[in-house]
């Protein structure tokens, strides 16, 4: 089933300005773990925020879970993107917070005006969180300041909040480019294995080629704002990764 179909997206950051998506077209299926991959500039940040509508699109259609997300009213979108947890690669936690304080901070999407200003949690949400927190392994962790934490560990906590919204959808920013090789694959494997047990698809941008073959079982390649190969994992060819890297060789 196609949880997400994006159809010739096109993006201009101003209306002189280039053309740095030039008409992309690819579809999301329930079971993918989805991995863009292209040269540093070719759109792959710009394309995951279209579709939460963090970047406007200029053209195109953006289809996830039955609503034309383009066509949303602000109410609308707000709801919509609850559906949907962020992961980036800064993992964008607040330092001076407790660890339970940022997993907890990926409810306020539902919690109440009031509540959330006085950070005041239903139990269930804690419970909730106690059990992402143990899920990521971070279960000795969960009073520290999110500062004390090594990279890998604050992923966790970024991976434990965005989980916290019970997503139909993760979208990874670059997950791992902050971290060494050996935690990149640690963490991409927590986020493979909780992806496939709560049976949500993701896509994830990723620098490095190795880890998208390892990990995810479709590929879309971009260069310069245009899709140059769209397939399974297996079917991916060096001279695939010849084309979609040509301007780097250049
Ligand atoms: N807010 C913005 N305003 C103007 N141009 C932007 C903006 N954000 C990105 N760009 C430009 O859009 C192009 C694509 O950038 P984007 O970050 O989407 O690429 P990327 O493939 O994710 O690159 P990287 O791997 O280096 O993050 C670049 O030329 C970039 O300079």
């Amino acid at each position: 089933m196609s949880v997400l179909s994006v159809k010739d997206l096109r993006v201009r950051y101003s209306a002189n300005g280039p053309e740095i998506l030039k008409g992309i077209s690819f579809e999301l299926q329930s079971d993918d773990f989805l991995a863009m991959i292209g040269p540093s500039g070719a759109g792959k940040s710009t394309l995951i925020r279209c579709i939460n509508r963090l970047v406007e699109p200029t053209g195109g259609e953006i289809v996830l879970l039955g609503e034309d997300v383009r066509a949303l009213r602000p109410s609308e979108l707000r709801r919509l993107r609850r559906n949907v947890g962020m992961i980036f690669q800064e993992f964008n936690l607040i330092n001076r917070m407790s660890v339970m304080d940022n997993v907890l901070s990926g409810r306020l999407g539902y919690t109440g005006n009031l509540r959330s200003l006085f950070r005041h949690f239903p139990k269930k949400d804690i419970e909730k969180a106690l059990y992402y927190l143990d899920r990521v392994g971070l279960t000795d962790h969960v009073d520290k300041r999110a500062d004390a934490l090594s990279g890998g560990q604050r992923q966790r906590v970024g991976i434990a909040r965005a989980l916290m919204q019970t997503p139909k959808l993760l979208l990874l920013d670059e997950p791992t480019s902050a971290l060494d090789p050996k935690i990149s694959r640690e963490v991409m494997a927590l986020i493979m294995g909780i992806a496939k047990e709560l049976g949500v698809p993701a896509l994830c941008n990723i620098h490095d080629v190795q880890l998208a073959k390892e990990f995810c079982n479709r590929i879309v390649g971009l260069q310069d704002g245009v899709k140059k190969f769209d397939g399974e994992t297996a079917t991916l060819r060096d001279r695939d990764l010849e084309e979609i890297y040509a301007m780097e060789v250049l």
